[in-house]
């Protein structure tokens, strides 16, 4: 199964402080469906920024979609991040754009024609529970409401590397399951998702999904399997 991401020996640290993330060395396969989880501080959101090419690594190499990109110029990075979607634990929706427009974003920068723009957006803000808020601005969304609209951008241009962190903090636990369902169903179409969560329900509830596991800034991972995936690891559903 081809590589998408590999990580070697990547360390990070942010100004003068101590290394944050240390030696991680693992690749993930294309399609694959992986649950990043740790204690509050191991690095978990730090290790996301790497992967979408929001920091780069102080030590060690980072491969993505096939390139090498440890030294890339900063202007060589929008299309590689034009291929994720990112959601953010603080969501990042634009203010003055309603739930609508903010989740049509990743579609009109990929020039698709505006009636598939609407059709396609309705039927997502249904998805997610939110057909009667379209036109409403994210100021005057709760957290839960906010959190939805973000995953909804994140995922409607179908990228092919989904990542997001605490997708499902801010919901109840049935709209956790339909956000799962729709990671799941995104990854069944050939997405690869990473999520970093606390959740153990959205864990145990995806059979064949790998686990990363953070712990002070190094990965645990007594098995190894990460570092050369074996061919049965893919998909959700597999
Ligand atoms: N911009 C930054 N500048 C300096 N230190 C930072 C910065 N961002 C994170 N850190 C530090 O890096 C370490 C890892 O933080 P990170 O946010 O990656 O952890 P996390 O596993 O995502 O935590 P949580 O589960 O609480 O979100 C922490 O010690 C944190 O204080």
């Amino acid at each position: 199964m081809a590589t998408i991401v590999e990580f070697d020996r990547v360390g990070l640290r942010y100004g003068t402080g101590a290394e944050v993330l240390r030696d991680l060395d693992f690749r993930l396969a294309a399609g694959g469906f992986y649950f990043l989880t740790g204690p509050s501080g191991a690095g978990k959101t730090s290790l996301l920024k790497l992967l979408y090419l929001a920091q780069r690594p102080t030590r060690g190499r980072i491969q993505l979609f096939g390139d090498e990109l440890t030294d890339a110029p900063r202007e060589a990075l929008p299309p590689y991040r034009r291929r994720i979607g990112i959601v953010f634990q603080d969501f990042r929706l634009i203010r003055h754009l309603s739930a609508f427009d903010n989740v049509a974003l990743p579609l009109r920068i990929a020039g698709k024609p505006e009636a598939e723009v609407e059709s396609s957006v309705r039927e997502m803000l249904a998805w997610v529970g939110l057909a009667d808020r379209a036109s409403a601005r994210p100021p005057t969304l709760s957290g839960g409401e906010q959190q939805r609209v973000a995953i909804a951008r994140a995922v409607i241009a179908r990228p092919e590397l989904l990542v997001a962190d605490e997708p499902t903090g801010n919901v109840d636990a049935e709209m956790a399951k339909r956000i799962l369902h729709l990671l799941t169903a995104l990854n069944r179409l050939g997405t690869t998702i990473i999520v970093a969560t606390h959740d153990i329900s959205l864990i145990t509830a995806t059979p064949g999904a790998q686990m990363i596991r953070l712990d002070n800034g190094a990965m645990v991972d007594p098995t190894g399997s990460l570092k050369n995936p074996p061919a049965q690891m893919g998909r959700a559903d597999a």
